[in-house]
């Protein structure tokens, strides 16, 4: 028995709570996430929250890049691409994904339209990546990494009014990962517990700190718990909701098979 699709990626997002314990949810469609800290913050907690409602949602295909392969490996099954440790496949996908947003840029302008929509004639397209200085300043070469760097930059830059969202984290929240330039174009940021000041606002904004919001005081002993920001917002303090391995694979196999009950309602 086939499942109705009950979200949507055009639907927001449940994140978790904030600190009165009201739902916190974020409108991904048109916008994309930037997620930042330490490592064991919470960064794949988040992560993997946000690709268990895309995967639930029909309505949108799923682009993995995971250079550890198993933060999003759960998700293999539901996505059109899953990139692992491989930068020359990390290339090659973004380069599609830019040929993609180009064509779609072509497709609106003859309709005459700024911005896709619910029931579109092409899909949203949920680009997620974990970890983003992996394939910018580790793996390959000095060409190679920045030719990652130039092809995310221009399809966070680009890729909201076509429905691509791109949700990157990393755990090396610095100027030469995340420079300001890249920063400013995520519509959300979310700063998990960071070791000093100046990494926080490197993930929300020059002068945070100074205003008294800061991951770096975020507890080590409270992992899931972050500061986001929404574009011309102020931080809020949530704690992200928490699907565990068991969770994630339940979600995963039950999404896995609406995609394949729907393609072969399909064909
Ligand atoms: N919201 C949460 N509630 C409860 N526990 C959590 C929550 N988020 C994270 N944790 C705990 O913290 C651990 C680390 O979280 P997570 O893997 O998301 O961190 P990370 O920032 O992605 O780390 P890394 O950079 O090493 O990948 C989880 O395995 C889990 O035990």
């Amino acid at each position: 028995m086939p499942a109705d699709p009950s979200v949507s990626i055009f639907d927001p997002v449940h994140v978790g709570v904030d600190e009165f314990g009201h739902p916190v949810r974020v409108p991904l469609i048109y916008r994309n996430l930037l997620i930042g800290g330490e490592p064991g913050g919470g960064k794949s907690t988040l992560l993997n929250l946000i690709v268990a409602h895309a995967a639930l949602s029909l309505d949108c295909r799923l682009c993995l890049l995971d250079g550890k392969q198993v933060e999003l490996g759960q998700w293999k099954s539901c996505a059109d691409v899953f990139v692992g440790p491989d930068i020359m496949h990390a290339l090659a996908t973004l380069r599609r994904m830019q040929i993609v947003m180009d064509n779609r840029y072509a497709y609106l302008e003859v309709a005459g339209r700024r911005k896709t929509q619910r029931d579109d004639v092409f899909s949203p397209i949920l680009v997620a990546i974990d970890e983003i200085a992996y394939f910018s300043a580790t793996v390959g070469d000095k060409k190679t990494r920045e030719d990652f760097a130039g092809l995310l930059r221009d399809l966070v830059a680009r890729g909201r009014a076509v429905g691509i969202i791109v949700v990157a984290a990393t755990q090396r929240p610095s100027s030469d990962i995340i420079p300001t330039s890249l920063r400013d174009l995520f519509a959300w940021r979310c700063a998990f517990r960071c070791t000093t000041n100046v990494s926080s606002d490197i993930v929300l904004g020059h002068g945070w700190a100074d205003r008294g919001w800061s991951s770096n005081t975020i507890s080590p002993t409270n992992p899931g718990v972050g500061l986001l920001i929404a574009e011309g917002g102020i931080p809020q303090l949530i704690k992200a909701a928490y699907l565990d391995d068991a969770a994630c694979a339940r979600i995963a196999i039950h999404a896995a098979r609406m995609r394949a009950d729907r393609k072969e309602r399909a064909a």
